[in-house]
C-alpha cells in the first residue's frame, strides 16, 4: 500500500490501490466527490476488491486515534454484512446477496470521519430455500457452529445443522397462539363482515416462508440502519465533508435455474454496464463531437436495449413458460415459477398483525403499525428495486467515477487457474476492449477552461492571480507559458483536453509546488485580515474603555473641582466672616488671628508706662486686646512704681495732681509736663535766702516745702514788686528779698480760692478773706512756673476745690476790703505774653494765642 502512496497512478504496476489513490487524491486535492464502481460477475472479487479499497483509505489517511475508531467501524461492519447478507452460491462461496454502496465521508484534511451504507435488495429467498450445493446465510452457521452452550440453550438450538429446515426460534417476542392462528388462518373481508378463513398446506407453507423472509430481511435493514448510525458523521457534522462511494453490488449470475432475483441482480449489473457506456464510450465519444475535437468513432455494443426492454412499462412477459434475456454477459434463461409470489412479496396481513404486537424492541421496530393502517396496495418488489437503482444511478453520476472490473479466472473456484475462455468472454463483453481504444485515441483529461485556470494559474505570470481575458485565452497563454507541446492537447470548445496523464501530472506536480507558495500568501492575507479584525475589535474597545476611563476621570476631577470650590468658597467666607460672631466656617480664621494677634502682641508690648503703640487687634480680640492692655498698663505702672525712689514718687504725685488739675483747663499745661517739678526756683544768685528764710523766718515746726521769685502786682496802680514766694506745709509766705522782710503770710486753711485763667499766662490771683485782709486786697502774682506752684500748693493745701478757673474777661478782685474797692483784671490777646497796667485802672493780661 506504501508503495502506491502519492505517486501518480502510471508510475506503477496497475493496482486497485492505484485507482483507489488516484481517487484520492483528487477527491483530497481538488474537493471532487469520488465514486469506484466496482463491476464484475459473482465471484470475479468485488467485495475483496471493495475491502482493499477501504484498506487503503485507511491507510493512505491520518492516523489520530479519533480517525482510527471511525476506520475501525467502517472495517469492522464488513464481516457483521457479510454474515448476514452473505451466502455460499455454485460460484461463489462469499457470495454476496445484496447490493451495497457504502459512502465514506471525508474532512477537508482528508481523514474519513464517517460514512453510510445503502443496501440493495437482499435475496431474502435464501432464508426459505436454496438450490442444491447452495446455503442459507453464514449468520446461521456462524451461530449454530460459533454460539456457546447458554446461547444456544436460550435460544432452544441444538449444534446440528441438520435439524434445522430453516432457521426459526421464538428470536420474536410475539404470542405463540396468535401466530399459529396466523400461520393457519386468514381473515378476508366479506360483505364487510371479517371472517377467518383456514389456509391450505401449501398457502400456509406459504405464510410461514412470506413471514420468514420478511424477518430476515428486515433484521437485515435494522442491521445496516444500526451500522449507520454508528457511522454517522458525528458532533462535527457541521464540518464540510467531500465523499467517496464505493459500488459493491451482486455480480451478474447465471446458474441452472434462474429465478426472480437472478433477474433483478442482472438487471441491476445491466443499468451498471449502461452507465459505463454512457460515461465512458457514449459521451466520451459525444464530447469530443460537441468540443468540435478531431475524431473517428469507435464502435462498440450499447446494452440500452435490454434496459429498456426490461425497464418500459407495457411490456409485459408471459409467466407461462421460461423466457430468455440475452445480457451483455452471456444469455439467461428465467423460470418464471414464483415470480410473481416474489414480486408482490405479500405478507398476510394476519400475520402483520401479530408481529405488530410484539414484546421484542427490534422486531418492534422492523414492523410498525403505520404499514397496517395503510389501505394502499404496497409497491412490488421489481419496481421497488427499479426505483432505488435509479437514485442510485443519480449519486454515481453526481460524483467522479472510477472503474474496477473484476475479472473471473475460472468457473472452479479454482486459485492460480486462467481460463483464456472465461477471461476473454468477461474481457469481451465488459467492452474493455472498445474502452481502451477510446481511451488511447482520445484524451486522458478534460478539464474546463475555468477549472483548469482556476487551478492552474499561479504558474503563469501572465494569469497570475488575474486573467482578465477569457478563460480559454487564459488557458492558451498558461499553455504557451508552460512550453505544452502542441500533440499533447486540444482545445475544445469549452473544455481543455489533455492527452497522456504524465502531461497533466507533471503540471499537477508543478502546482503541488507552488502551493506553498500560494499557502503562504493566504496565510499571509488571512492572518493580516484577522489580525486587522482583531486590532479593529481591540481599539474599538479601547476607544470604549478610553471614553469611560475619561468620563470617570472627568467626574472625578469636577467632583473633586466641586469639592475644591466649596472649600475655597467656605474658606473664603471664612476669612471674609471672620470678624463676625463665629461660625463653623470662620472659626479657624478667628484662632489664626487670634494667634497671630498674640504673636504680634508678644513682640510688640510697649516696654514702659509712656508708649501708648498697641497693635491693632483683630474683632474677636478686641476685649481681651483691651484687657490685656489695661492689665500691661497696670503691670508696667506697677513695675515703673516699684522702681521709683521716694523722690520719684513724689514727683510723680505731682505730675498726677497736676494733670487732674489742668489737664485740658488750661493752655500750657503741656509743656509742664516735661520738666521736672522743683522745690527751689531762686536763681542762683539768691541761693542762700532759702536757708536764711528757713533759719530765720520760718517756725520751727515747720518745713519748707517751696520756694521761688514772683511778681507781685501793688495793689497801687498795678506796680510791679519782687517778691519770694514760700510754702511751708502749713503756710504760704510772700518777703521780700532785699530786706528780708515778710509781706504776707497766709495759713492754708485761711485760703478759700486761687484763680487762674485758661490762658497760658502766668497769672495767680489768690483771694484773701476779708477778716484776714485788713488794708491789703487779694494777691496778684506773676508766678513763673505756675502750674509747679499751684499744683505744690493745692498739693500742701489737700484743697483742689479751692483752684477755680477763669476762662474770660473781666475778673475782678478786691483792692481793699477797708475801702470796699474793686480791681479789674482783663486779659486780651497780643504779641508777647505780659502782665501790665491797663486803662482805666485794670491789669492787663496779654497772652499769646
Ligand atoms: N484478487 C484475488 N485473488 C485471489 N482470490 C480472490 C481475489 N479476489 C477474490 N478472490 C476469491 O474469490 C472469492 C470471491 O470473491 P468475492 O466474494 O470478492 O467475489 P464477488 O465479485 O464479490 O462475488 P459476488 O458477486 O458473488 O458477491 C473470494 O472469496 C476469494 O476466495
Amino acid at each position: 500500500m506504501k508503495g502506491y502512496q502519492k505517486v501518480h497512478f502510471f508510475e506503477v504496476s496497475p493496482h486497485v490501490y492505484a485507482v483507489t489513490d488516484s481517487a484520492y487524491q483528487s477527491l483530497k486535492e481538488e474537493n471532487r466527490e469520488q465514486c469506484l464502481l466496482i463491476s464484475g460477475e459473482s465471484g470475479s472479487g468485488k467485495t475483496e476488491a471493495s475491502k482493499k479499497v477501504l484498506q487503503f483509505v485507511a491507510s493512505a489517511s491520518g492516523h489520530k486515534p479519533r480517525l482510527e475508531a471511525v476506520k475501525d467501524k467502517l472495517l469492522q461492519s464488513n464481516p457483521v454484512l457479510e454474515a448476514f447478507g452473505n451466502a455460499k452460491t455454485n460460484r461463489n462461496d462469499n457470495s454476496s446477496r445484496f447490493g451495497k454502496y457504502m459512502d465514506i465521508a471525508f474532512n477537508y484534511l482528508g481523514d474519513p470521519v464517517g460514512g453510510n451504507i445503502l443496501n440493495y435488495l437482499l435475496e431474502k429467498s435464501r432464508v426459505v430455500h436454496q438450490y442444491p450445493g447452495e446455503a442459507n446465510f453464514h449468520i446461521f452457521y456462524q451461530l449454530i457452529i460459533g454460539g456457546d452452550d447458554e446461547l444456544l440453550r436460550d435460544l432452544h438450538l441444538r449444534r446440528n445443522i441438520d435439524l434445522y429446515y430453516y432457521f426459526s426460534n421464538g428470536l420474536l417476542g410475539c404470542s405463540c397462539d396468535k401466530l399459529t392462528d396466523a400461520l393457519r388462518y386468514r381473515t378476508i373481508e366479506v360483505q364487510r363482515e371479517s371472517v377467518k378463513k383456514p389456509l391450505s398446506r401449501d398457502m400456509a407453507i406459504y405464510a410461514r416462508d412470506a413471514l420468514a423472509k420478511a424477518i430476515y430481511d428486515r433484521l437485515f435493514n435494522w442491521l445496516v440502519a444500526r451500522l449507520n448510525a454508528s457511522l454517522h458523521v458525528g458532533d462535527g457534522g457541521d464540518q464540510r465533508t467531500t465523499v467517496m462511494g464505493i459500488l459493491d453490488i451482486y455480480g451478474f449470475e447465471i446458474f441452472e435455474r434462474n429465478s426472480f432475483e437472478q433477474f433483478c441482480i442482472n438487471f441491476c449489473n445491466e443499468k451498471l454496464q449502461q452507465l459505463f457506456i454512457q460515461l465512458t464510450l457514449k459521451s466520451e465519444q459525444e464530447e469530443y463531437l460537441k468540443e468540435g475535437i478531431e475524431w473517428i468513432p469507435v464502435e462498440y455494443f450499447n446494452n440500452k436495449v435490454i434496459c429498456d426492454l426490461i425497464e418500459e412499462k407495457h411490456k409485459g412477459m408471459s409467466y407461462l413458460g421460461d423466457f430468455r434475456l440475452v445480457h451483455y454477459a452471456g444469455d439467461v434463461t428465467y423460470s418464471t415459477k414464483g415470480f410473481l409470489d416474489k414480486n408482490n412479496d405479500q405478507l398476510f396481513r394476519d400475520l402483520l398483525e401479530v408481529m405488530s404486537e410484539t414484546k421484542n424492541a427490534i422486531t418492534k421496530s422492523m414492523f410498525t403499525t403505520s404499514q397496517l393502517k395503510s389501505k394502499k396496495l404496497p409497491e412490488t418488489a421489481g419496481t421497488q428495486f427499479k426505483n432505488s437503482l435509479n437514485q442510485l444511478l443519480v449519486i454515481l453520476m453526481s460524483k467522479e467515477p472510477s472503474y474496477i472490473r473484476c475479472i473471473k479466472p475460472n468457473d472452479y473456484k479454482k486459485s492460480g487457474n486462467f481460463d483464456n475462455k472465461v477471461v476473454s468472454h468477461q474481457v469481451k463483453y465488459l467492452g474493455l476492449m472498445e474502452n481502451l481504444r477510446v481511451r488511447r485515441a482520445g484524451f486522458a483529461y478534460r478539464r474546463p477552461y475555468e477549472v483548469f485556470l482556476k487551478r492552474y494559474k499561479c504558474l503563469c505570470p501572465e494569469t497570475w492571480p488575474f486573467y482578465k481575458g477569457t478563460a480559454k485565452n487564459g488557458v492558451i497563454a498558461l499553455l504557451k507559458h508552460l512550453n505544452y507541446p502542441n500533440d499533447e492537447y486540444a482545445l475544445g470548445r469549452t473544455k481543455l483536453f489533455i492527452r497522456f496523464p504524465k502531461t497533466l501530472f507533471a503540471i499537477e506536480d508543478a502546482f503541488q509546488l507552488a502551493k506553498h507558495r500560494i499557502a503562504a500568501i493566504i496565510q499571509k492575507i488571512w492572518k493580516g485580515r484577522v489580525q486587522r479584525k482583531k486590532y479593529l475589535k481591540m481599539r474599538t474597545a479601547a476607544i470604549v474603555i478610553e471614553k469611560w476611563m475619561r468620563r470617570y476621570l472627568a467626574k472625578k476631577a469636577a467632583e473633586r473641582r466641586k469639592k475644591a470650590v466649596q472649600l475655597i468658597r467656605e474658606f473664603i467666607k471664612g476669612f471674609i466672616t471672620r470678624n463676625g460672631a463665629p461660625t463653623p466656617l470662620n472659626k479657624r480664621f478667628i484662632k489664626m488671628s487670634q494667634s497671630n494677634f498674640l504673636k504680634l502682641l508678644a513682640q510688640s508690648l510697649p516696654k514702659n508706662v509712656l508708649d501708648r503703640s498697641w497693635p491693632s487687634c483683630p474683632e474677636s480680640c478686641k476685649e481681651a486686646s483691651k484687657l490685656l492692655r489695661a492689665m500691661h498698663i497696670k503691670w508696667l505702672a506697677r513695675k515703673y512704681m516699684l522702681s521709683l525712689t521716694p523722690d520719684q514718687k513724689k514727683q510723680f504725685e505731682m505730675k498726677v495732681l497736676a494733670e487732674k488739675l489742668f489737664k485740658g483747663k488750661k493752655k500750657g499745661y503741656e509743656m509742664s509736663i516735661g520738666p521736672k517739678f522743683v522745690v527751689d526756683r531762686l536763681p542762683e544768685d539768691q541761693k542762700m535766702l532759702k536757708q536764711s528764710f528757713e533759719i530765720n523766718q520760718m517756725p520751727g515746726d515747720q518745713r519748707l516745702k517751696y520756694i521761688a521769685p514772683v511778681i507781685k502786682y501793688d495793689r497801687h496802680g498795678y506796680k510791679p514788686r519782687e517778691r519770694i514766694l514760700v510754702f511751708s506745709d502749713k503756710t504760704l509766705y510772700l518777703f521780700e528779698a532785699k530786706n528780708n522782710k515778710i509781706k504776707h503770710c497766709l495759713n492754708f486753711n485761711t485760703i478759700t480760692e486761687i484763680l487762674v485763667t485758661t490762658e497760658s499766662d502766668s497769672l495767680l490771683l489768690i483771694r484773701i478773706p476779708p477778716e484776714l485782709k485788713k488794708d491789703k486786697g487779694d494777691l496778684i502774682l506773676n508766678v513763673g512756673h505756675l502750674i509747679e506752684a499751684v499744683t505744690t500748693l493745692i498739693d500742701l493745701t489737700k484743697k483742689p476745690e479751692v483752684l477755680k478757673m477763669a476762662d474770660n474777661s473781666p475778673i475782678s478782685h478786691n483792692l481793699n476790703e477797708g475801702k470796699g474797692k474793686q480791681g479789674v483784671i482783663d486779659i486780651m490777646q497780643g504779641d508777647a505774653p505780659a502782665i501790665v497796667k491797663g486803662k482805666g485802672g485794670h491789669l492787663l493780661v496779654v497772652v499769646c494765642p
